[in-house]
């Protein structure tokens, strides 16, 4: 695996490995790398089949008071998580190589970013929607893959994607879990032992909505019950339980056409998202 740190040495490794055949697919992560991400990085191998991954806190994305400084950086470890995974180059440029003096572009996605995470953390799909679009104009992959557990950034960049003719495809990956339930995440690694115990109460309450909604239950009791479990677990504040519409993100007084359940919510300093399915009643 090749570990590359600017744009034009990134260009010449991508170009080796397309004179070789086979098509390029990308992971955009900002690393401490778990098994969500591994996934990502397999279902690229198998749409690649060479795969190319990003490693990149991009400041940009990150409001004044959120955790950019804190955010977990162990690029040694998850280089070799990332050769043992097959990847062929690992992007890793600097904050100055991505953002060089004098940077003035930005992408707004209207719409479908002023919901649910936009609303809570304004400009993070501004700077996600801004780098992604970087990352595609940089490595130029046939593929990229993104977890469904970060649904609405998933939405913004197939809305993205298709808007600016990116040529790319993107392809939605599964949530990744632990034994317990809760979806696996960088930001886990915040929680205490105790909070982490907590912690489940988050997949559980979306489970139990999502089955009650699913059966027909009324939608606002099912969420006003889902808050409450989460309140009770220690969750505070919570951003949000909402069913939304799950191409549009518009949310929903009844799960009348394929819908997701979508939640934020803090314990302790961490803040957790995780989404379901609802399948139509
Ligand atoms: N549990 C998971 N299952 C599937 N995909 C995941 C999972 N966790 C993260 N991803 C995906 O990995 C990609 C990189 O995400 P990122 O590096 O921010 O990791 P993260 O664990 O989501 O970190 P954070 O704690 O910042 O939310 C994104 O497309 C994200 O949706
Ligand atoms: C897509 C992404 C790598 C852009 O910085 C980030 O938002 C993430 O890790 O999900
Ligand atoms: N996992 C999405 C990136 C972020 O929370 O900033």
């Amino acid at each position: 695996m090749q570990i590359v740190r600017t744009v034009a040495a990134l260009r010449e490794a991508v170009a080796a490995l397309r004179a070789d055949g086979g098509r390029v697919a990308l992971v955009p992560t900002m690393g401490a790398l778990h098994a969500g991400h591994l996934a990502l990085v397999a279902e690229g191998g198998a749409r690649g089949p060479h795969v190319v991954v990003s490693i990149f806190v991009n400041p940009t994305q990150f409001g004044p008071n959120e955790d950019f400084d804190a955010y977990p950086r162990r690029e040694a470890a998850d280089a070799r998580l990332l050769e043992d995974a097959g990847v062929a180059i690992l992007w890793a440029p600097a904050v100055e190589e991505m953002y060089p003096q004098g940077f003035a572009t930005s992408i707004t996605v209207a719409g479908i970013t002023e919901g649910l995470d936009g609303a809570a953390r304004p400009g993070h799909f501004d700077g996600v929607a801004t780098v992604v679009n970087k990352l595609f104009a940089q490595v130029r992959p046939d593929v990229a893959l993104f977890g469904e557990k970060d649904y609405q950034q998933l939405a913004v960049i197939r809305r993205m994607a298709a808007d600016l003719d990116t040529g790319v495809e993107i392809v939605g990956v599964p949530t990744q879990r632990d034994d317990d339930g809760l979806a696996l995440s960088s930001r886990n690694a915040y929680l205490q032992p105790e909070e982490r115990q907590a912690a489940r109460a988050l997949p559980r309450a979306l489970g139990e909505a999502a089955a009650a909604i699913a059966a027909g239950g009324d939608v606002a009791q099912a969420l006003e019950v889902a808050r409450g479990r989460l309140t009770d677990a220690g969750f505070a504040p919570i951003d949000y339980v909402l069913l939304c519409d799950a191409a549009t993100l518009e949310p929903l007084s009844r799960a009348d056409r394929p819908a997701r359940l979508l939640a934020a919510a803090r314990m302790g300093r961490t803040r957790l998202i995780d989404n379901l399915e609802v399948p139509a009643a």
